[in-house]
Protein backbone atom coordinates (compact mmCIF):
# COMPACT_ATOMS: atom_id res chain seq x y z
CA UNK A 1 0.00 0.00 0.00
CA UNK A 2 1.33 3.82 -0.71
CA UNK A 3 0.74 6.14 1.52
CA UNK A 4 -1.16 7.89 -0.97
CA UNK A 5 -3.53 4.70 -1.12
CA UNK A 6 -7.13 6.33 -1.01
CA UNK A 7 -8.25 4.65 2.39
CA UNK A 8 -11.68 4.32 3.51
CA UNK A 9 -12.23 4.20 7.39
CA UNK A 10 -16.37 3.44 7.54
CA UNK A 11 -16.94 4.35 11.49
CA UNK A 12 -14.42 7.18 11.40
CA UNK A 13 -15.91 8.77 14.12
CA UNK A 14 -16.54 5.87 16.20
CA UNK A 15 -14.18 5.54 18.90
CA UNK A 16 -12.12 2.37 16.79
CA UNK A 17 -12.68 4.00 13.38
CA UNK A 18 -11.34 7.39 15.45
CA UNK A 19 -8.38 5.86 16.58
CA UNK A 20 -7.62 4.17 13.14
CA UNK A 21 -7.90 7.56 11.33
CA UNK A 22 -5.37 9.13 13.86
CA UNK A 23 -2.71 6.20 13.37
CA UNK A 24 -3.12 6.29 9.78
CA UNK A 25 -2.44 10.02 9.72
CA UNK A 26 0.59 9.62 11.83
CA UNK A 27 2.17 7.41 10.05
CA UNK A 28 1.71 9.22 6.41
CA UNK A 29 -1.25 8.32 5.10
CA UNK A 30 -2.75 11.21 3.41
CA UNK A 31 -5.98 10.30 1.21
CA UNK A 32 -8.27 8.96 3.84
CA UNK A 33 -12.03 9.31 3.53
CA UNK A 34 -15.11 9.08 6.16
CA UNK A 35 -18.78 9.40 6.14
CA UNK A 36 -21.20 9.82 9.06
CA UNK A 37 -23.96 7.43 9.38
CA UNK A 38 -26.06 10.90 8.28
CA UNK A 39 -23.98 11.47 5.49
CA UNK A 40 -24.31 7.72 4.36
CA UNK A 41 -26.30 4.91 5.95
CA UNK A 42 -24.57 1.75 5.82
CA UNK A 43 -27.70 0.01 5.83
CA UNK A 44 -28.69 1.38 2.75
CA UNK A 45 -27.56 -0.91 0.27
CA UNK A 46 -28.00 1.13 -2.73
CA UNK A 47 -26.16 4.13 -1.28
CA UNK A 48 -23.18 2.15 -0.18
CA UNK A 49 -23.05 0.96 -3.82
CA UNK A 50 -22.83 4.84 -4.86
CA UNK A 51 -20.13 5.70 -2.75
CA UNK A 52 -17.96 2.97 -3.75
CA UNK A 53 -18.35 3.85 -7.61
CA UNK A 54 -18.06 7.39 -6.55
CA UNK A 55 -14.94 6.84 -4.54
CA UNK A 56 -13.10 3.66 -5.60
CA UNK A 57 -11.33 3.56 -1.89
CA UNK A 58 -8.55 1.03 -2.60
CA UNK A 59 -8.53 -0.15 0.49
CA UNK A 60 -11.35 -0.41 3.87
CA UNK A 61 -11.13 -0.50 7.26
CA UNK A 62 -14.39 -1.70 8.45
CA UNK A 63 -14.95 -0.01 12.59
CA UNK A 64 -18.76 0.64 11.63
CA UNK A 65 -21.52 -0.99 13.47
CA UNK A 66 -24.08 -0.90 16.31
CA UNK A 67 -22.11 -1.10 19.34
CA UNK A 68 -22.87 -1.67 23.27
CA UNK A 69 -22.53 -2.99 26.51
CA UNK A 70 -24.00 -6.22 27.81
CA UNK A 71 -27.08 -4.46 28.80
CA UNK A 72 -27.83 -2.97 25.33
CA UNK A 73 -26.68 -6.35 23.60
CA UNK A 74 -29.71 -8.12 25.59
CA UNK A 75 -32.49 -5.65 25.45
CA UNK A 76 -32.08 -4.78 21.46
CA UNK A 77 -31.44 -8.36 19.72
CA UNK A 78 -32.94 -6.94 17.13
CA UNK A 79 -30.63 -4.21 16.21
CA UNK A 80 -27.67 -5.94 17.50
CA UNK A 81 -28.35 -8.48 15.05
CA UNK A 82 -29.61 -7.18 11.81
CA UNK A 83 -28.26 -3.69 11.82
CA UNK A 84 -25.20 -5.23 12.22
CA UNK A 85 -25.61 -7.81 9.31
CA UNK A 86 -26.99 -5.19 7.11
CA UNK A 87 -23.88 -2.76 7.53
CA UNK A 88 -20.94 -5.27 7.28
CA UNK A 89 -22.54 -7.46 4.29
CA UNK A 90 -22.94 -3.95 2.30
CA UNK A 91 -19.37 -2.74 2.90
CA UNK A 92 -17.83 -6.22 2.27
CA UNK A 93 -20.22 -7.38 -0.28
CA UNK A 94 -19.42 -3.84 -2.18
CA UNK A 95 -15.69 -3.93 -1.40
CA UNK A 96 -15.55 -7.39 -3.35
CA UNK A 97 -17.57 -6.37 -6.43
CA UNK A 98 -15.29 -3.46 -6.33
CA UNK A 99 -12.45 -4.92 -6.47
CA UNK A 100 -11.09 -3.42 -2.92
CA UNK A 101 -7.36 -4.58 -2.41
CA UNK A 102 -7.49 -4.94 1.23
CA UNK A 103 -10.32 -5.20 3.53
CA UNK A 104 -10.49 -4.77 7.06
CA UNK A 105 -13.77 -6.38 9.11
CA UNK A 106 -13.69 -5.98 13.30
CA UNK A 107 -15.20 -8.63 15.04
CA UNK A 108 -15.24 -8.76 18.74
CA UNK A 109 -14.05 -11.61 21.06
CA UNK A 110 -18.05 -12.63 21.77
CA UNK A 111 -17.93 -14.80 18.63
CA UNK A 112 -16.35 -17.63 20.78
CA UNK A 113 -18.73 -19.92 22.51
CA UNK A 114 -18.84 -19.12 26.23
CA UNK A 115 -17.21 -22.17 27.42
CA UNK A 116 -14.92 -22.58 25.59
CA UNK A 117 -11.48 -23.27 27.13
CA UNK A 118 -9.49 -20.00 28.22
CA UNK A 119 -7.31 -18.50 26.61
CA UNK A 120 -9.67 -18.68 23.59
CA UNK A 121 -7.73 -19.69 20.25
CA UNK A 122 -9.06 -18.78 16.69
CA UNK A 123 -9.85 -22.53 15.92
CA UNK A 124 -12.71 -22.42 18.75
CA UNK A 125 -15.10 -20.57 16.79
CA UNK A 126 -18.51 -21.97 16.57
CA UNK A 127 -17.11 -25.03 18.72
CA UNK A 128 -20.31 -24.34 21.14
CA UNK A 129 -22.98 -22.28 22.08
CA UNK A 130 -22.55 -18.69 22.26
CA UNK A 131 -23.14 -16.05 25.50
CA UNK A 132 -26.96 -15.40 25.66
CA UNK A 133 -26.33 -11.51 26.46
CA UNK A 134 -25.24 -10.88 23.28
CA UNK A 135 -25.52 -14.07 20.90
CA UNK A 136 -27.41 -11.82 18.13
CA UNK A 137 -24.10 -9.83 17.92
CA UNK A 138 -21.74 -12.14 17.94
CA UNK A 139 -24.46 -13.99 15.08
CA UNK A 140 -23.87 -11.18 12.90
CA UNK A 141 -20.18 -10.81 13.79
CA UNK A 142 -19.17 -14.34 12.91
CA UNK A 143 -21.12 -14.02 9.43
CA UNK A 144 -18.81 -10.91 8.67
CA UNK A 145 -15.90 -13.44 9.81
CA UNK A 146 -16.98 -16.19 7.53
CA UNK A 147 -17.90 -13.69 4.53
CA UNK A 148 -14.29 -12.81 4.42
CA UNK A 149 -13.03 -16.05 4.93
CA UNK A 150 -14.99 -17.49 1.89
CA UNK A 151 -13.92 -14.18 -0.40
CA UNK A 152 -9.80 -15.08 0.91
CA UNK A 153 -10.83 -18.62 -0.02
CA UNK A 154 -12.94 -18.31 -3.19
CA UNK A 155 -11.30 -15.77 -5.09
CA UNK A 156 -7.60 -15.28 -3.52
CA UNK A 157 -8.47 -11.96 -1.72
CA UNK A 158 -6.51 -9.90 0.99
CA UNK A 159 -9.39 -9.63 3.18
CA UNK A 160 -8.52 -10.15 6.94
CA UNK A 161 -11.38 -10.31 10.16
CA UNK A 162 -9.65 -9.02 13.74
CA UNK A 163 -10.92 -10.24 16.50
CA UNK A 164 -10.77 -6.98 19.31
CA UNK A 165 -11.00 -7.98 23.38
CA UNK A 166 -13.62 -5.22 25.21
CA UNK A 167 -11.64 -1.86 24.34
CA UNK A 168 -11.86 1.21 25.77
CA UNK A 169 -10.00 5.01 25.60
CA UNK A 170 -11.13 8.46 24.33
CA UNK A 171 -14.38 8.91 22.32
CA UNK A 172 -16.23 5.78 24.05
CA UNK A 173 -19.24 5.64 25.01
CA UNK A 174 -20.24 6.78 28.25
CA UNK A 175 -24.29 6.56 29.01
CA UNK A 176 -24.56 4.73 31.31
CA UNK A 177 -27.09 2.12 30.06
CA UNK A 178 -25.45 1.24 26.82
CA UNK A 179 -22.17 1.45 27.88
CA UNK A 180 -19.03 -1.12 27.80
CA UNK A 181 -17.92 -1.59 31.85
CA UNK A 182 -15.00 0.55 31.97
CA UNK A 183 -16.33 3.51 30.27
CA UNK A 184 -18.89 2.94 32.89
CA UNK A 185 -16.91 2.93 35.96
CA UNK A 186 -14.95 6.00 35.04
CA UNK A 187 -18.37 7.88 34.65
CA UNK A 188 -19.58 6.46 37.74
CA UNK A 189 -16.66 6.64 40.38
CA UNK A 190 -16.12 10.14 39.01
CA UNK A 191 -19.62 11.49 39.11
CA UNK A 192 -20.09 10.10 43.12
CA UNK A 193 -16.17 11.58 43.63
CA UNK A 194 -18.31 14.80 43.05
CA UNK A 195 -20.93 14.20 45.04
CA UNK A 196 -19.14 13.73 48.63
CA UNK A 197 -18.03 10.04 47.42
CA UNK A 198 -20.94 9.01 48.01
CA UNK A 199 -21.94 4.72 46.88
CA UNK A 200 -21.44 3.60 43.45
CA UNK A 201 -23.68 0.81 42.13
CA UNK A 202 -22.26 -1.31 39.62
CA UNK A 203 -23.51 -4.43 38.27
CA UNK A 204 -23.58 -8.34 38.69
CA UNK A 205 -21.29 -10.09 41.02
CA UNK A 206 -17.91 -8.62 39.49
CA UNK A 207 -16.74 -11.98 39.54
CA UNK A 208 -16.51 -11.99 35.94
CA UNK A 209 -12.57 -11.79 34.01
CA UNK A 210 -12.19 -9.30 31.33
CA UNK A 211 -9.87 -8.58 29.15
CA UNK A 212 -9.51 -4.76 28.09
CA UNK A 213 -7.23 -3.44 24.94
CA UNK A 214 -6.22 0.63 24.86
CA UNK A 215 -8.15 1.89 21.63
CA UNK A 216 -4.69 3.18 20.33
CA UNK A 217 -3.39 -0.41 20.93
CA UNK A 218 -6.64 -1.58 18.60
CA UNK A 219 -5.65 0.52 16.47
CA UNK A 220 -2.13 0.03 16.05
CA UNK A 221 -2.98 -3.47 15.81
CA UNK A 222 -5.09 -2.88 12.37
CA UNK A 223 -2.52 -0.70 10.92
CA UNK A 224 -0.20 -3.05 11.17
CA UNK A 225 -2.71 -5.70 9.59
CA UNK A 226 -2.99 -3.30 6.84
CA UNK A 227 1.14 -3.01 6.27
CA UNK A 228 1.68 -6.31 6.18
CA UNK A 229 0.59 -9.73 4.45
CA UNK A 230 -1.42 -11.22 6.59
CA UNK A 231 -1.16 -15.11 5.49
CA UNK A 232 -4.58 -15.97 7.07
CA UNK A 233 -8.27 -14.66 7.69
CA UNK A 234 -9.02 -14.22 11.55
CA UNK A 235 -6.82 -12.55 14.16
CA UNK A 236 -7.64 -12.34 17.73
CA UNK A 237 -6.37 -8.95 19.15
CA UNK A 238 -5.97 -8.59 22.68
CA UNK A 239 -3.22 -8.03 25.58
CA UNK A 240 -3.58 -11.71 26.84
CA UNK A 241 -3.94 -10.41 30.06
CA UNK A 242 -7.87 -10.55 32.24
CA UNK A 243 -8.80 -9.49 35.75
CA UNK A 244 -12.03 -9.56 37.51
CA UNK A 245 -14.26 -6.61 37.24
CA UNK A 246 -14.24 -6.55 41.05
CA UNK A 247 -10.65 -5.79 40.23
CA UNK A 248 -11.17 -3.22 37.43
CA UNK A 249 -13.64 -1.52 40.00
CA UNK A 250 -10.87 -1.18 42.66
CA UNK A 251 -8.52 0.14 39.54
CA UNK A 252 -10.80 2.77 38.21
CA UNK A 253 -11.96 4.46 41.62
CA UNK A 254 -8.11 4.66 42.70
CA UNK A 255 -7.55 6.51 39.44
CA UNK A 256 -10.22 8.54 40.12
CA UNK A 257 -9.78 8.86 43.99
CA UNK A 258 -13.12 8.10 45.05
CA UNK A 259 -13.74 7.10 48.59
CA UNK A 260 -17.07 5.79 48.82
CA UNK A 261 -18.67 2.32 48.89
CA UNK A 262 -19.47 -0.27 46.03
CA UNK A 263 -22.58 -1.56 45.80
CA UNK A 264 -23.18 -4.51 43.48
CA UNK A 265 -26.64 -5.06 41.82
CA UNK A 266 -27.05 -8.51 41.15
CA UNK A 267 -30.20 -8.44 39.44
CA UNK A 268 -27.87 -6.95 36.69
CA UNK A 269 -26.59 -9.74 33.97
CA UNK A 270 -22.97 -10.93 34.69
CA UNK A 271 -22.75 -13.10 31.35
CA UNK A 272 -19.76 -14.62 30.19
CA UNK A 273 -17.63 -15.73 32.68
CA UNK A 274 -14.48 -15.03 30.94
CA UNK A 275 -12.90 -14.48 27.79
CA UNK A 276 -9.50 -14.12 27.89
CA UNK A 277 -8.01 -14.80 24.23
CA UNK A 278 -4.83 -16.26 23.12
CA UNK A 279 -2.94 -13.69 21.19
CA UNK A 280 0.23 -16.23 19.75
CA UNK A 281 -0.65 -15.79 16.22
CA UNK A 282 -0.83 -12.14 16.24
CA UNK A 283 2.24 -11.93 18.50
CA UNK A 284 4.14 -14.57 15.84
CA UNK A 285 3.41 -12.49 13.05
CA UNK A 286 5.31 -9.46 14.82
CA UNK A 287 2.67 -7.68 16.66
CA UNK A 288 2.29 -7.33 20.37
CA UNK A 289 -0.08 -4.89 22.60
CA UNK A 290 2.12 -2.19 24.70
CA UNK A 291 -0.45 -0.09 26.93
CA UNK A 292 -0.70 -1.69 30.41
CA UNK A 293 -4.50 -1.43 31.71
CA UNK A 294 -3.77 1.31 34.54
CA UNK A 295 -2.01 3.13 32.32
CA UNK A 296 -4.72 3.07 29.86
CA UNK A 297 -7.13 4.19 32.35
CA UNK A 298 -5.56 6.81 33.62
CA UNK A 299 -5.19 8.29 29.64
CA UNK A 300 -9.10 7.92 29.07
CA UNK A 301 -9.90 9.42 32.68
CA UNK A 302 -7.81 12.39 31.94
CA UNK A 303 -9.62 12.57 28.24
CA UNK A 304 -13.03 12.45 29.89
CA UNK A 305 -11.88 14.91 32.59
CA UNK A 306 -11.57 17.08 28.78
CA UNK A 307 -14.14 16.34 27.36
CA UNK A 308 -15.63 19.08 29.81
CA UNK A 309 -18.98 16.22 29.61
CA UNK A 310 -19.46 16.66 25.90
CA UNK A 311 -18.28 13.01 25.85
CA UNK A 312 -20.67 10.60 23.73
CA UNK A 313 -23.54 8.89 24.99
CA UNK A 314 -25.27 6.62 22.56
CA UNK A 315 -29.23 6.33 23.08
CA UNK A 316 -31.76 3.70 21.84
N1 LIG B 1 -15.94 -1.07 21.91
C1 LIG B 1 -15.54 -2.31 22.11
O1 LIG B 1 -15.31 -2.74 23.27
C2 LIG B 1 -15.35 -3.23 20.96
C3 LIG B 1 -14.84 -4.49 21.22
C4 LIG B 1 -14.65 -5.37 20.16
C5 LIG B 1 -14.97 -4.99 18.87
N2 LIG B 1 -15.46 -3.75 18.63
C6 LIG B 1 -15.81 -3.42 17.24
O2 LIG B 1 -15.11 -2.24 16.81
C7 LIG B 1 -15.92 -1.54 15.87
C8 LIG B 1 -16.11 -0.10 16.33
O3 LIG B 1 -16.62 -0.11 17.63
P1 LIG B 1 -16.61 1.25 18.50
O4 LIG B 1 -16.44 0.85 19.92
O5 LIG B 1 -15.67 2.22 17.88
O6 LIG B 1 -18.11 1.77 18.29
P2 LIG B 1 -18.67 3.25 18.23
O7 LIG B 1 -17.79 4.19 18.99
O8 LIG B 1 -20.12 3.14 18.58
O9 LIG B 1 -18.56 3.63 16.66
C9 LIG B 1 -19.36 2.96 15.74
C10 LIG B 1 -19.41 3.80 14.48
O10 LIG B 1 -20.23 3.11 13.55
C11 LIG B 1 -20.94 4.08 12.83
N3 LIG B 1 -22.25 3.54 12.42
C12 LIG B 1 -23.14 2.85 13.18
N4 LIG B 1 -24.23 2.57 12.44
C13 LIG B 1 -24.03 3.11 11.21
C14 LIG B 1 -24.79 3.17 10.01
N5 LIG B 1 -26.00 2.62 9.93
N6 LIG B 1 -24.26 3.81 8.94
C15 LIG B 1 -23.04 4.38 9.01
N7 LIG B 1 -22.24 4.35 10.11
C16 LIG B 1 -22.76 3.72 11.19
C17 LIG B 1 -21.15 5.30 13.73
O11 LIG B 1 -21.08 6.44 12.90
P3 LIG B 1 -21.61 7.91 13.34
O12 LIG B 1 -20.76 8.31 14.51
O13 LIG B 1 -21.40 8.77 12.13
O14 LIG B 1 -23.07 7.75 13.68
C18 LIG B 1 -20.00 5.18 14.72
O15 LIG B 1 -19.03 6.16 14.49
C19 LIG B 1 -17.23 -2.30 15.76
O16 LIG B 1 -17.18 -3.16 14.65
C20 LIG B 1 -17.26 -3.10 17.05
O17 LIG B 1 -18.02 -4.29 16.88
C21 LIG B 1 -15.66 -2.85 19.63
C1 LIG C 1 -16.69 -6.47 23.72
C2 LIG C 1 -18.15 -6.40 24.12
O1 LIG C 1 -18.38 -7.24 25.24
C3 LIG C 1 -19.73 -7.18 25.67
O2 LIG C 1 -19.89 -8.09 26.73
P1 LIG C 1 -19.37 -7.74 28.18
O3 LIG C 1 -17.90 -7.71 28.20
O4 LIG C 1 -20.07 -8.66 29.11
O5 LIG C 1 -19.96 -6.25 28.32
P2 LIG C 1 -19.84 -5.13 29.45
O6 LIG C 1 -21.10 -4.33 29.34
O7 LIG C 1 -18.55 -4.42 29.27
O8 LIG C 1 -19.89 -5.89 30.88
C4 LIG C 1 -18.77 -6.54 31.37
C5 LIG C 1 -19.04 -6.95 32.82
O9 LIG C 1 -19.03 -5.76 33.64
C6 LIG C 1 -20.15 -5.78 34.51
N1 LIG C 1 -20.51 -4.42 34.92
C7 LIG C 1 -20.43 -3.95 36.19
N2 LIG C 1 -20.87 -2.68 36.25
C8 LIG C 1 -21.21 -2.33 34.96
C9 LIG C 1 -21.74 -1.12 34.39
O10 LIG C 1 -22.00 -0.11 35.07
N3 LIG C 1 -21.94 -1.11 33.04
C10 LIG C 1 -21.66 -2.20 32.26
N4 LIG C 1 -21.86 -2.13 30.94
N5 LIG C 1 -21.18 -3.40 32.78
C11 LIG C 1 -20.97 -3.43 34.12
C12 LIG C 1 -21.22 -6.50 33.68
O11 LIG C 1 -22.25 -6.98 34.54
C13 LIG C 1 -20.41 -7.62 33.05
O12 LIG C 1 -20.23 -8.68 33.96
C14 LIG C 1 -20.70 -7.58 24.62
O13 LIG C 1 -22.03 -7.43 25.12
C15 LIG C 1 -20.49 -6.76 23.39
O14 LIG C 1 -21.30 -7.25 22.41
C16 LIG C 1 -19.04 -6.78 22.98
O15 LIG C 1 -18.69 -8.05 22.52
Amino acid sequence: MNKDSKIYVAGHRGMVGSAIWRALTAKGYTNLIGRTSAELDLKNQQAVKDFFNNEKPEVVFDAAARVGGILANSEYPYQFLMENLQIQNNLIDTAHIAEVKKFIFLGSSCIYPKLAPQPLREEYLLTGSLEPTNEWYALAKISGVKACEAIRKQFGKDFVSLMPTNLYGSHDNFDLKTSHVLPAMIRKFHEAKLNDNESVELWGSGTPLREFLHVEDMADAAVFALENKMPENLYNIGTGKDLTIKKLAELIQKVVGHKGDIIWDVSKPDGTPRKLMNIDKMKNAGWESSIELEEGIKLTYHWFLESTNDYKQVKY
